[in-house]
Order: C-alpha cells, then structure tokens, then sequence
C-alpha cells in the first residue's frame, strides 16, 4: 500500500455542484466570469442548492426567506457580549457561535431532505448576522439588524457599519462573495463532506468546515496577505522583501495553489477592482505592491496568485477590519459547503480513506514496572 501526501491529485468523489478543469472554474457548468460580472450572491446560492439558475419569482421569493431568517437568536448576541472579544480570533467566535445555532434550532438533527435544506437557508442567512454582530460588539457597538429590502451584499456592509454602503461597495463585495462561493473540493469543503457522510448534523459539518477554513494554508491566508503588505509598506520595499522570504524559506500567503497550474481564474476579477479600489481610497501603493510581488513570484517561481491574494486589499478598501476577511470567506462558502453537505446527504457512502503504516514494527511488550 502506497500513500499519496496530502491526497494530490486523488478523485475522492463525484459532484455536480462546481468544477475545475484546465484552470477553468465553473458552477453547475457555468462559467466563473459569466457569474460574477451578471449574478447577485443570492443568484449563485440558489444556483448550487437547485443546479439551476433561479427565475425572476424564484429568485424574489428565496431572497425573501433569506431576508427572514437573518436574525440570531439573542442568546449568541449575549454570548458574544460576555468574552473579551479583544483576544478572540474572529474564525473562533464565528466557528463557535455557528455550533451554537445547533443548539437553537429544534430540527438541528431532523435529517429529512426539507428539514436539511430549511436548516442550509437558516445557516446561510445567520451566518452574515453573526460576523457583523461579533465586528461591532468588540468595538463596543450594538449589532444592526438587518434591512429586509437590502441585497445580501449590501446587508452585510449595512450591519457592520450602521450605514447604508455606496453602489460601488455593494458591487464589489457581492462579486467577491460570488467568487468564493464554492470551489470543488478544497480543505474545508470535503471537511464538511467527511463529517457529514458519518450522517452527522448540518451544523456539525459547517462547524468542522469553519475549522477548516481558517488555517493560513487555506482562507486564513487572506488576513496574512494584508498583514504582509502593511510590513512592507512601501511599493520599493515590496521584492527585497519576498526575496527574504525566499530566503529563509517561508511561504508567500496568496501565491499558489493545490489545483491552478497557469493561474486561479478568480484572480483577475479581485485585481480589477483591487486596482479601482485602491484608486478610489487614494491608496494605489496596495494594487501596485501585489501587482509587483504576483510578477516576481510568477516569474521566478512559476507559481500563480490565487484568490486570497488580491481579496486583502479589496476588502482593506472597503474599510473592513483585517481579521474579518476570513469570517468573510465564510459567508460565501458556507453555500458551497451546504451544497456539498446535501449533495452527500442524497447519496451518501462514509468517507474513510486508509493510512500507510510507517511506524516501528513486531515490537516486544514491556510491563509498565519494567520500563525504563
Ligand atoms: C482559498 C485557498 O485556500 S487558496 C490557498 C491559500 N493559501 C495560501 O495562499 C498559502 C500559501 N500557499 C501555499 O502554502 C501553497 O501554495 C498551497 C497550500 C496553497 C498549495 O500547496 P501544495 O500544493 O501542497 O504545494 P506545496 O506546499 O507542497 O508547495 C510545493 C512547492 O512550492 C513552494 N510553494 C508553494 N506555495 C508557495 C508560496 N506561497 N510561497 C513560496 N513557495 C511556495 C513550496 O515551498 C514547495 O517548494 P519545494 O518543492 O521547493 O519544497
Ligand atoms: O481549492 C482549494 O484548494 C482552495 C481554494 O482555492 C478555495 O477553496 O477557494
């Protein structure tokens, strides 16, 4: 028996959900590009919980049972209240506060296809509610309900900032909630899908996919890229600096990736609007910084941006707070790992790979006195 590190490069199920062939990246077949220059976040959710693009009325009447379900339970609101949430990691409390829901919700393990699916639009729509509460409460402000008739891009700038966000805000902030929105079978994707396939509960399988999410190899890169950037400051600083990490052999957060060989097609659409962005604010140093350090390491490493990269000084533009932009990614991708969870729920076998056993072999036992 031989093992594969890391599972490179393994087919460990089939999906109908999303799909990455020659560096193209699709949802139920359609084009990534087509989706987030055209499509509201709602517009794709629906897309990967139905495999089919909704209709004018559909698409009304799932925004509204969205808007519907976007208040928590004021219980979390007081858990929130009574940790210092100066030392908490956002992707801890968010990890959390989702497991928490569980505990609220009275079909949490009603296992029936439309309990599972009212449980997806509950999770979806909370989950928005509970990073923005967590932003504010640490700050020392109250949470802001949610407006009914706002988008769900533009509820989410609404509740974390107490005011209503301008158009162009609204724009970017709901293409790169369509942009991370799902993407095959990444880490936190197939967490979910190993956790669930045990027919563990829906909030068991976003909980494990949280945990997943928020490692600096997977989502929590997109902190570290903004973190990286203000070290270096200043555009001049930007190749002495990845040529020290090179140096003393450290990853560069938001270059490469596990799948993408020649690049991720999500890159050029948060480099458009980290460009725009960054020229609005006044602070184009960000785009020109990431622009010279994704050429750099192309060229001497070969290695592509990936979707994180440029996603940091995107949201940095739009004033959110450095640490959020995980939770963020998990605002959109919990659709996807919901997807993913009803997908192996319809057809579900337990995901139990095998290990090669490398350890010490025909050892003999000695009696716990004998030890030395
Ligand atoms: C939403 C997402 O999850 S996208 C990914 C977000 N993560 C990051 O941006 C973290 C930085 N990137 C990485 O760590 C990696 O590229 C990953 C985790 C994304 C993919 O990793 P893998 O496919 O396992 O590649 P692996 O880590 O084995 O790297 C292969 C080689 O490329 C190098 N390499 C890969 N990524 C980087 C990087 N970002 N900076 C510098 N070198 C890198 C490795 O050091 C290794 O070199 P070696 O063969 O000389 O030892
Ligand atoms: O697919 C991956 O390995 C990581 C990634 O880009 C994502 O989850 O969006």
């Amino acid at each position: 028996m031989s093992s594969t590190k890391g599972l490179e490069g393994i087919t460990a199920t089939q999906s109908q959900i999303s799909s990455i062939i020659d560096d193209k990246l699709t949802y139920v077949g359609y084009d990534i590009d087509d989706l987030t220059e055209n499509c509201s976040f709602e517009e794709v959710v629906y897309l990967l919980w139905n495999l089919k693009l909704p209709n004018e009325e559909e698409l009304a009447s799932f925004k509204a049972e969205l808007a519907e379900e976007m208040a928590v339970p004021q219980g979390i609101i007081d858990h929130l209240k009574s940790y210092d949430l100066s030392s908490v990691h956002p992707m801890a409390a968010v990890r959390t506060a989702v497991s928490m829901l569980g505990l609220y919700d009275n079909e949490a393990d009603e296992m029936t296809e439309e309990a599972n699916r009212r449980k997806a639009l509950r999770l979806q729509a909370k989950i928005s509610t509970i990073v923005t509460a967590f932003g504010r409460i640490r700050n020392g402000e109250e949470p802001v309900s949610p407006k009914k008739e706002l988008s769900f891009a533009a509820n989410f700038l609404y509740m974390l900032n107490g005011k209503e966000p301008e158009d162009i805000e609204v724009e970017a902030f709901n293409k790169a909630l369509v942009l991370h929105a799902d993407h095959e079978l990444n880490a936190s994707t197939f967490t979910s899908r190993v956790c669930v396939a045990t027919l563990s509960d829906v909030y068991s399988g976003v909980t494990a996919a949280i945990g997943a999410l928020k490692g600096p190899l997977h989502g929590g890169a997109n902190e570290r890229v903004m973190k990286m950037l203000s070290e270096i400051g200043e555009e001049d600083n930007a190749i002495p600096y990845i040529k020290e990490k090179f140096a003393n052999k450290e990853k560069v957060m938001g270059m490469g990736h596990r799948v993408y060989e020649n690049g991720d097609p999500r890159a050029k659409h948060l480099r458009d609007m980290s460009r725009q962005l960054t020229s609005i604010t006044g602070e184009s140093k960000w785009y020109n910084m990431s622009v010279k350090i994704e050429e750099f390491i192309k060229e001497e490493k070969g290695l592509p941006a990936n979707v994180d990269f440029y996603s940091a000084s995107v949201y940095h533009s739009l004033g959110i707070e450095h640490d959020l932009f995980t939770p963020i990614f998990a605002v959109s991708r919990v659709s996807g790992w919901l997807a993913h969870i009803l997908e192996q729920y319809s057809n579900n076998r337990l995901i139990r790979p095998r290990a090669e056993y490398v350890g010490p072999d025909k050892q003999t036992f000695v009696h716990l006195e004998e030890r030395s």
